[in-house]
């Protein structure tokens, strides 16, 4: 998705806008932005400068100060898709955070450093696949979209970013914190092979190997060989007695 191929029924949840260049560009193709800002100076000051600088569409903007991290809800409209350049040290914990908080979000588009859009877009087998690749994948279709060099940007950063694309799409069955937990316990020890590696999650070395087959996994896998719905089948086996 970029910005040109939003709708204008869609409603865009923006993160981090600063001083709101993008939220100047998000607001004559949206219904409505609603921007979560953290820094209650730059929160202030984006009304207004929607005011100055695009006074006719300046009504569909909302700011909300806060978290984006800690947000527990957003006022009305419900957010549709998430078009941010994410504040970068924190970009994953965010995504997954409002991915799992707002269900109508169907599409995200997110500017985050190149390495982070490598493993969040990362399919099962590759090197940089882990944790944030297989909880993103619980919650839709990613693609990279895009690289973006350093020299755009003023002042220039020390890391290059790249664009990550959402596609929502109904998550395996299961339960998603317990297939997360599978998730980290998976990639905690990411050399070692499963049954070692989630002994602990699973009580003991014997009873990993027991829920591993009973999921049709095979013991000696590492968690990088593992999709996200091998994930939630694994979670969803029983205890053994
Ligand atoms: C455009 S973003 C990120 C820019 C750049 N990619 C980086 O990582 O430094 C910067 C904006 O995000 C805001 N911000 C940082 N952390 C935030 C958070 N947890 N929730 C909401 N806004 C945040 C900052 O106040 C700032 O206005």
């Amino acid at each position: 998705m970029r910005t040109a191929e939003l709708t204008p029924q869609d409603v865009v949840l923006e993160v981090g806008p600063g001083l709101g260049s993008l939220t100047l560009g998000l607001l004559p193709v949206a219904a409505h932005v609603t921007a979560v800002e953290i820094d209650p100076r730059l929160a202030a000051l984006l009304p207004r400068t929607a005011a100055e600088r695009a006074p006719t569409l300046a009504g569909r903007l909302t700011v909300v100060e806060a978290d984006a991290l800690r947000v527990q809800g957003l006022p009305d409209p419900a957010p549709t898709a998430l078009v941010a350049n994410l504040p970068y040290n924190v970009a994953v914990p965010v995504l997954l955070h409002l991915l799992e908080l707002l269900p109508t979000l169907r599409r995200a588009l997110v500017l985050v450093q190149a390495e982070v859009a490598e493993r969040l877009a990362a399919a099962p087998g590759s090197t940089a696949y882990g944790v944030p690749s297989a909880k993103a994948a619980w919650y839709g279709d990613v693609r990279r979209a895009g690289n973006v060099g350093r020299r755009v940007f003023w002042p220039e950063p020390n890391v290059d970013s790249g664009l990550v694309a959402l596609d929502r799409r109904p998550p395996p069955p299961g339960d998603r914190a317990a297939t997360f937990a599978v998730v980290d316990a998976a990639f905690a020890t990411r050399r070692k092979g499963l049954r070692a590696a989630l002994a602990r999650w699973a009580g003991s070395p014997a009873a990993a190997e027991a829920r591993l087959r009973a999921a049709g996994i095979d013991p000696t896998t590492r968690g990088e060989q593992l999709s996200i719905a091998d994930f939630a089948r694994l979670a969803a086996t029983q205890v053994p007695a």
